[in-house]
């Protein structure tokens, strides 16, 4: 991915309207699902959801289906979600028969089976900085460009934490520190994507369904690098969308990430194949030691899975 393709197919949320991307999607007959995945997001999952919803389901109608999947939270994030106008689905209930696994990814990937949108876009619950062009900035190339099947957002990144680098652009830790090496090393040509692990996404469900998700926090980087060597990079775009904050997980946190991300890249070169864990040592102060049993499971492709039994059914509407 060179410099021809970051001209290309790099684009700023400001070159459409949300009134003229909802005139091509008329014109077009695309249908859109935005999904939320969303694990103990009450302070903010609220907000997010009933900004969306005044802007692109009220104001302009863009947004077909607004979702938020409840990743086993502990809080009130799906009552929150729900009284500001979501559907909320708890990812635990949808398609029981296929299992549950914790994680991001695995909300995203149930999240195939209660939307319908020809163009699924994704975005966090835990924004802090960020606005509606979030949404609608991700429907420009995918409504203009018939190449195009995978929209990524990106943003300067704030960090707003204390400490080095605070009030800053140097967010995006785990980006810079593991997501950018490794695609510098593995996969040069995607060096172009300014954010590779962008919460705010948009597929084309004919991708989607296609694609193995990675249970966890791998799910944006095995998308990019397996559209890429799937449908070259020219189906690939990006969007700068400006500014954005959010809540930051802490170091370790961080750490587990890394690995998550590590996983998808070695699976992707033919190495691990049958890992679903690893054990990840960290030390605490005076080295003691606290083990994490990091998940690297993947599902596979949503558009390979049986329909639901009949019995089961019934069980995923959990909607307003
Ligand atoms: O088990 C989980 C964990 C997280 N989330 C939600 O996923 C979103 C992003 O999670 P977060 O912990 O805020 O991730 P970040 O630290 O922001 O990680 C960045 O990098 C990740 C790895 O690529 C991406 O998945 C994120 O979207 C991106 O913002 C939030 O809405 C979470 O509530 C879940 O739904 N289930
Ligand atoms: O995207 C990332 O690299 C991680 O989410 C970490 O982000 P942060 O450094 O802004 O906390």
């Amino acid at each position: 991915m060179d410099n021809e393709w970051f001209g290309r197919r790099t684009y700023r949320w400001s070159d459409w309207t949300v009134e003229g991307l909802a005139e091509l999607k008329r014109r077009s007959g695309t249908t859109v699902s935005l999904v939320i995945p969303a694990k103990n997001e009450a302070a903010t999952v609220g907000g997010i959801v009933a900004r969306v919803r005044a802007a692109l389901v009220e104001d302009v109608p863009l947004v077909d289906e607004l979702v938020v999947m409840d990743s086993d939270s502990t809080d009130d994030t799906g009552a929150l979600a729900r009284a500001a106008g979501a559907r909320v689905h708890r990812v635990m209930d949808v398609r029981p028969d296929l299992g549950h696994h914790r994680g991001k990814g695995e909300a995203m990937w149930k999240s195939f089976f209660v939307t319908s949108g020809d163009v699924v876009a994704f975005m966090d619950a835990d924004l802090v900085e960020w606005d509606t062009h979030f949404v609608s900035g991700l429907l420009g190339p995918l409504l203009t460009e018939p190449g195009v099947d995978l929209v990524k957002a990106f943003y300067d990144r704030v960090l707003d934490q204390a400490g080095a680098g605070a009030g800053t652009n140097e967010g995006g830790r785990v980006t810079e520190l593991v997501a950018r090496p490794t695609i510098a090393l593995r996969w040069p040509e995607l060096a172009g994507v300014v954010q590779p692990l962008s919460g705010e996404w948009a597929v084309r469900r004919e991708l989607l369904r296609d694609l193995p998700v990675p249970t966890g926090y791998g799910v944006e980087l095995a998308v990019l690098v397996d559209t890429y060597l799937g449908r070259g990079a020219d189906a690939i775009a990006q969007v700068d969308m400006g500014r954005r904050a959010h809540r930051h997980q802490s170091l370790r946190g961080l750490g587990a990430m890394a690995t998550e991300l590590l996983a998808v890249a070695d699976r992707r070169v033919g190495l691990g194949q049958g890992r679903e864990a690893v054990e990840v040592r960290q030390f605490d102060t005076g080295g003691r030691t606290m083990t994490r049993t990091v998940s690297v499971v993947e599902r596979g492709p949503a558009g390979q899975v049986a329909p639901a039994p009949e019995w089961h059914q019934g069980e995923v509407a959990d909607s307003c």
